[in-house]
């Protein structure tokens, strides 16, 4: 089996939602794809109203194929501090023309402010490892373990754009959606994450791609010798981040993976696309798509860099394969 869906960008590529079939009839749902946790969880007719704003809801009461998953709860939180938690049914869920029979399908009862706010997304299909799946007592696996046995090659690949539609396939690798070779390196799944280890001026940095954060978050010495090359970029601790002027020309930002014996492969992150946002109305000021990770514990390869490359989730053979596209 295999499957192929579409990835739209959302706010200034804050956020990519693939369209998802869940339930008989189908109901579809537009979530966020997340490499980064390993909960498929929705906003459903069990999210109280008052945290409902827009987003299209997960009725399991009008699909004869959902069952209840008795006792089984979730309760989710990330670094932004959004959190959400609530029940779990066992459904049919399609990606891309790739069918999951009994997927945990987890409904929210409690969802946090920035998720009611963000009326284009109607939840989130993990897509880490299912040792960090929080559904209790009975851990639950994502979509991807799921469907992994069925599929052609146990892997998936993400080709996300800048301010363009992109693309998540399951079950084989498009030779068109990228140039040159693909480097492979090995993963680190220990945390449950995509942990691998990049190159980046000769300085090794371990992280995690992950595309369900925006950002890329590195240790402070690259990012300091980073915005050293532009003039008026400074940390400012109210955005709580570095901010340069918008007119800024920034340099490109490259780092290497699979260094083994072929010398490995070159992602270079164009400057425009840390160029990220301004941070008021009057558009002088911008802020950076690359942040120190000195608050987080661990550095992050997020939708920014992952949107330079055309990337290979190998959970066969736990590597990771990146490709210039
Ligand atoms: O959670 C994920 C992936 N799912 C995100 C879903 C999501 C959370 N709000 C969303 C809002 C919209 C769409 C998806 C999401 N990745 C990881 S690994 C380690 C951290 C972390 C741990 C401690 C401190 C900081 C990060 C995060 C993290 O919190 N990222 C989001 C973020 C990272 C930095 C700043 C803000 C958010």
């Amino acid at each position: 089996d295999s499957g192929s869906v579409t990835a739209s960008p959302r706010q200034q590529d804050t956020e990519y939602l693939c369209p998802v079939q869940i339930g008989s009839p189908a109901q579809t749902l537009p979530l966020d794809f997340d490499t980064g946790s390993s909960d498929l969880w929705v906003f459903s007719t069990d999210t109280p109203r008052s945290e409902v704003n827009g987003q299209t809801v997960y009725d399991a009461s009008s699909s004869s194929s959902a069952k209840r998953l008795s006792g089984a709860t979730w309760k989710i939180s990330y670094g932004d501090g959004s959190s959400s938690s609530g029940i779990v049914y066992l459904d049919t869920v399609t990606v891309g023309g790739l069918t999951v029979s009994r997927q945990a399908v987890e409904a929210a009862k409690q969802v946090s402010s920035s998720f009611s706010r963000d009326t284009s997304s109607s939840g989130l299909l993990g897509l880490a490892f299912s040792s960090i799946n929080t559904v209790s007592p009975n851990q639950q696996k994502t979509f991807f373990d799921n469907a992994m046995p069925h599929l052609d090659a146990p892997l998936f690949t993400a080709d996300l754009k800048h301010n363009a539609d992109g693309r998540y396939n399951f079950g084989y690798i498009d030779k068109s959606a990228y140039t040159g070779s693909i480097s492979y390196t090995p993963v680190d799944n220990s945390q449950g994450f995509w942990g691998f280890t990049a190159t980046v001026d000769g300085t090794d940095v371990t992280g995690i791609a992950d595309t369900g954060t925006t950002l890329i978050y590195l240790p402070d010495s690259i990012v300091t010798s980073y915005y050293s090359q532009v003039s008026g970029a400074r940390y400012d601790s109210s955005n709580a981040g570095y901010i340069f002027p918008c007119g800024s020309s920034m340099p490109d930002f490259s780092f290497n993976v699979g260094g083994g014996g072929g010398g490995g492969g070159t992602v270079t992150v164009p400057g425009s696309y840390v160029n990220f946002a301004p941070t008021d109305q009057t558009g002088q000021t911008c802020f950076g798509g690359l942040q120190s990770d000195s608050s987080i514990g661990i550095s992050i390869f997020g939708d920014i860099a992952l949107k330079a490359a055309f990337v290979v989730f190998d959970g066969g053979n736990k590597q990771l394969g990146w490709a210039a596209k």
